[in-house]
């Protein structure tokens, strides 16, 4: 365990992954500091989710090393139980469980993972839902919800553990564009209490707004790394000005 207080929450070194014969990430270098915001940009395939995917152990790498607070994950002598207890995900499905209350949908994992007694568990899901604009939906079932109340209550299910580092996956993806804005105004207030985050996203202008450092994949290696500001700013390679491009010319900045 690394005790410097702006160690690296997460450090990936030399990090390889492929599936059957294509190489899907390429020596991937990444350090996220405690309390920022890391987006993971680049065109669709280009292997953010995949990323995202290694960081938490739900697919095994092939090559290099990941470190969460400085403890080695991808040792095997790792407890992956205890990796994943400490990392929130989310993803562009909301994956709620239909036959569970938004309450109970949230406490699963606190009550029956970390042991954690129901009424604490119940307590801290009604605060978070009441932070988040949900305080009425306790009792609700998933699908009495819109998409973006839905994804809401699935960033609060991942909140619910107290993790260190919250990995969201292309969270707005699958909601109609009116509900996008609700969603993230939620990761904006998570940023503002100084959760570390790890997100991939097909939305520039809110990697450019909320990201302290943007990182831009292509075909599994990243082409640029840097703040918002120099990646979107002035980006040194062709590929990405021309990805940016296009982005641009879609409207989508
Ligand atoms: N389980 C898997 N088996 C085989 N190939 C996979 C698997 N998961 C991902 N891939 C391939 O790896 C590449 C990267 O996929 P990944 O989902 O990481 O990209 P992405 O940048 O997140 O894309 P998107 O923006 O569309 O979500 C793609 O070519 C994909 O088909």
């Amino acid at each position: 365990m690394s005790d410097a207080p702006d160690a690296p929450v997460l450090r990936m070194e030399a990090v390889r992954k492929s599936f059957g014969g294509s190489v899907v990430l390429r020596d991937v270098d990444l350090e996220v500091a405690p309390h920022t915001v890391t987006a993971l940009i680049g065109a669709s395939g280009s292997g953010k989710s995949t990323l995202l995917r290694c960081a938490n152990l739900l697919e095994e790498i092939d090559d290099g090393a990941i470190w969460l607070d400085g403890e080695e994950i991808t040792d095997p002598r790792a407890d992956q139980d205890a990796v994943r207890r400490r990392i929130g995900v989310v993803f562009q499905a909301y994956n709620l469980f239909p036959h569970l209350t938004v309450l109970e949908n949230i406490t699963l994992a606190p009550r029956r993972v970390h042991g954690v007694p129901r009424a604490e568990a119940e307590a801290r899901a009604r605060e978070l839902l009441e932070r988040l604009g949900l305080g009425g939906k306790a009792g609700e079932y998933p699908d009495r919800l819109s998409g973006g109340q839905q994804q809401r209550v699935a960033i609060v299910r991942a909140l619910a553990v107290r993790p260190r580092l919250l990995l969201l996956d292309e969270i707005t993806a699958a909601l109609d564009p009116e509900l996008v804005g609700e969603v993230l105004t939620v990761v904006r207030g998570l940023k503002d209490e100084g959760m570390t985050m790890v997100l991939a996203t097909h939305e520039m202008a809110f990697a450019r707004e909320v990201a302290d450092q943007v990182c831009f994949l292509e075909g599994g290696v990243v082409l640029e790394r840097g703040t918002a500001e120099q990646v979107f700013g002035e980006p040194r390679q062709e590929r990405t000005q021309r990805f940016l491009r296009r982005i641009v010319e879609a409207g989508r900045l």
